[in-house]
């Protein structure tokens, strides 16, 4: 039976303007984005002659090669450099190792970096672009729907330490985003969903509508419906778009992108960056969020029910092996904590935080400790 999608007009080729304090960009948002690569690029370029180098991992460019290189003239066609991909390779050495690349080829200040992956190879490029010769201008295609939901729109570039996630980096925003929906095409499910879960945080956080079209439409939504992800991604990057032209730096509502980041980051250095993908770990984070807001009674049952109904039904959720308390001595390295004092976000409706600074650990503890008791009963063995 066919599926048809409820509410939410359907989007064509679409732009969204963003316009922060140190800079501003378009994000483009459609379905065959790549065709139009190389005039697009020419355009940003401002029709002077520019190098454009693309950064992207084997598996993905086997996929796509054809598609990027047919948008090029054959003598304007990008050099390709390769990043392996994974979580454990967002690390310095990776970008040591293509600013090596980099320089070898005579990359300039008049060079474009082309981001084409992930996240993980969206903020390794990102960073890279912002160090290489004091910084150059790079562009960002996200292949994976988290990375077009979320990653590839604001500017936080970097990459993680042993002490924990996104310790290094930088603020460094593309020249424009291009985010294609036909490239999702090719995304393992599992992918999919763990970037829906990036939605469902922007819709809990700012979005009521979103929220209930995510709810309303589980099954199109995950099967990879183009015109369904075509509205989640348009209404997500809305989100991230309004809250970075606001707050660039981070430094009150920004803090609110990061909702069920503080325990969900936690989790992945807990696990090594190896056992969850960061939905999946910013999924939990979140369902302990939903704790400590139900615990103060800042949400009511009934909200945290669908909002925890909604993480859970983009499931399953993998477990993972670790203790409450261990996990949040791990939140000890959370970059919005500021002399001393644990910023945390609480959901107090849908479509609306707080962002309060008295979670004491004890409070924390037992919402990770509820979080994990749900993990017990619904988690499954991670793939
Ligand atoms: N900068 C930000 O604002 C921001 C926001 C959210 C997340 N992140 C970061 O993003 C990272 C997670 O990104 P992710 O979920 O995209 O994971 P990822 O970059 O690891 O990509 C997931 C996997 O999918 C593969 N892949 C990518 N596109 C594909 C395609 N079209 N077809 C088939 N396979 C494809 C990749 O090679 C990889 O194996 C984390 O490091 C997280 O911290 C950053
Ligand atoms: O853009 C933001 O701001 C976010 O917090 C988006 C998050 O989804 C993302 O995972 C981000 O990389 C986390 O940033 P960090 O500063 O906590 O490392
Ligand atoms: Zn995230």
């Amino acid at each position: 039976m066919a599926l048809t999608p409820k509410t939410l007009p359907i989007p064509s080729t679409k732009t969204i303007h963003l316009s922060a304090t140190s800079t501003e960009y378009d994000i483009h948002i459609g379905q065959g984005l790549l065709s139009t690569l190389h005039p697009r690029l020419q355009k940003l370029a401002g029709g002077k002659s520019y190098r454009p180098f693309l950064i992207t991992s084997p598996n993905i460019w086997k996929l796509w090669s054809k598609q990027v290189r047919a948008s090029f003239p054959e003598a304007e066609s990008p050099t390709v450099l390769f990043l392996p991909p994974g979580e454990k390779h967002k690390r310095l050495p990776a970008v040591e190792s293509l600013a090596e690349q980099l320089a070898q080829h005579g990359a300039d200040r008049d060079s474009i970096l082309i981001a084409f992956g992930g996240g993980v190879l969206g903020d390794i490029t990102g960073f890279l672009a912002a160090i290489y010769m004091r910084g150059i201008p790079y562009v960002q295609i996200p292949t994976t729907l988290l990375a077009q939901v979320d990653s590839s729109v604001g500017g936080k570039t970097g990459v993680n330490l042993a002490a924990g996630k996104n310790l290094i980096g930088s603020f460094h925003h593309p020249r424009a985003v291009f985010a294609d929906i036909a490239l999702l095409k090719t995304l393992p499910p599992l992918e999919l969903r763990s970037g829906l879960q990036e939605s469902i945080k922007a819709g809990i956080i700012a979005d009521p509508k979103l929220f209930a079209y995510l709810e309303q439409n589980n099954e199109l939504i995950a099967n990879g419906d183009p015109e369904a992800l075509t509205k989640v991604v348009t209404a997500s990057i809305k989100v991230k778009a309004n809250v970075v032209a606001k707050d660039e730096r981070e430094s009150g509502l920004r803090m609110t992108l990061n909702f069920g980041h503080t325990l969900g980051h936690a989790i992945e250095a807990a696990t090594g960056y190896k056992k969850l993908l960061h939905g999946e770990a910013v999924a939990w984070g979140s369902i302990a969020a939903l704790h400590v807001a139900l615990a103060r009674k800042v949400i009511d049952p009934d909200t945290f029910a669908r909002m925890a109904n909604l993480i859970l039904s983009y499931g399953p959720l993998p477990r993972f092996k670790a203790t409450a308390s261990d996990l949040v001595a791990l939140t000890s390295s959370d970059k919005k904590t500021r002399s001393g004092r644990r910023a945390f976000v609480l959901p107090t409706g849908i479509g609306s935080t707080e962002i309060v600074y008295d979670v004491t650990d004890e409070e924390l503890t037992a919402a990770a400790e509820s979080m994990l008791q749900t993990m017990r009963a619904t988690g499954v063995k991670p793939s």
